[in-house]
């Protein structure tokens, strides 16, 4: 175990005074013989912008499905606004899903759907939160200008460049307000100054909200601009956790090589 990850899950157990948005606890998951999570431990405190690296194969997507529900850990605590997941029905399930905002990788629109119908998708999943709203043109309109896309409403993603769909996908994840973001590698496929401008969108959709949010990523500079904290899923644990510097400067081998370009 580093001395980073000593360091920093002393200063959280020492007691924060910050709110627990998600907390995972002691999580184990095995395919036969390969054991993908083997003790995994994290918290997300609100408001906060939580990075997790692993490499390819290393459980990150594993983890994010026992963390929303879609996946069964073999034992372990999975705490997600206050609820505990493990134990959930499904009808609780789909509601906690709503206040839950997703950017999974490519975006993901629906190619027969214009920008406007894409947007309304989420809230005829979750009607129940929507019951007296009968003119969904003002939020449509809301989540757009967050990502400077109000002009695109009835275009279809066809008519979209990559970074404009990106763009779609971050507008749509937040229109139902959610008090917790996740977002699998938000930068992934895209070029260097369009990464930065989805950055930049979910760095302002942060502030704006004071959304709470898990990012997985690859992308070393995305970690470092948007990041407040970051936990290095090495070997099915969270092997290392701290700032993007202190997990910089760490000297383990193990931590290094999340860094090296
Ligand atoms: N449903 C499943 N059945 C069997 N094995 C699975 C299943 N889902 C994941 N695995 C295994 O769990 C391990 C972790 O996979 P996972 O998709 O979580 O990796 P990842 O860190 O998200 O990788 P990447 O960055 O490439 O997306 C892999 O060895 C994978 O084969």
């Amino acid at each position: 175990m580093s001395e980073v990850k000593e360091k920093i899950v002393s200063t959280v157990d020492a007691g924060t005074t910050r709110e627990v948005v998600v907390r995972l606890r002691d999580l184990y998951k095995s395919f036969g013989d390969n054991k993908v999570l083997n003790g995994f431990n994290m918290v997300l405190h609100k408001g906060e912008n939580l990075v997790v690296m692993g490499k390819s194969g290393s459980g990150k997507s594993v983890m994010i499905k026992c963390l929303v529900g879609l996946m069964s850990p073999d034992s372990g605590i999975v705490e997600v606004l206050g609820k505990n997941i493990v134990t959930m029905d499904q009808e609780d399930l789909d509601e906690l899903r709503s206040d839950i905002g997703f950017l999974f990788q490519g975006s993901a629109l629906y190619d027969s759907m214009t920008v406007r119908e894409n947007l309304e998708f989420p809230m005829r999943r979750h009607k129940g939160r929507f019951k007296g709203v009968n003119d969904t043109l003002p939020l449509v309109r809301e989540a757009l200008e967050n990502v400077g896309l109000a002009h695109t409403m009835d275009l279809m993603p066809e008519e979209l460049s990559g970074g404009m769909k990106r763009r779609v996908a971050l507008a749509r994840a937040i229109i139902l307000k959610p008090k917790l973001i996740l977002y699998d590698e938000p930068t992934s496929g895209l070029d260097p100054i369009t990464a930065k401008e989805i950055i930049g969108l979910m760095r302002s959709i942060q502030k704006k909200y004071g959304t709470s949010a898990l990012i997985i990523t690859h992308d070393v500079d995305c970690a470092r601009v948007i990041s407040e904290r970051m936990v290095l899923l090495v070997d099915g644990i969270n092997y290392a956790e701290g700032t993007y510097e202190e997990l910089v400067a760490a000297t383990d081998p193990k931590i290094n090589a999340f860094f090296k370009k």
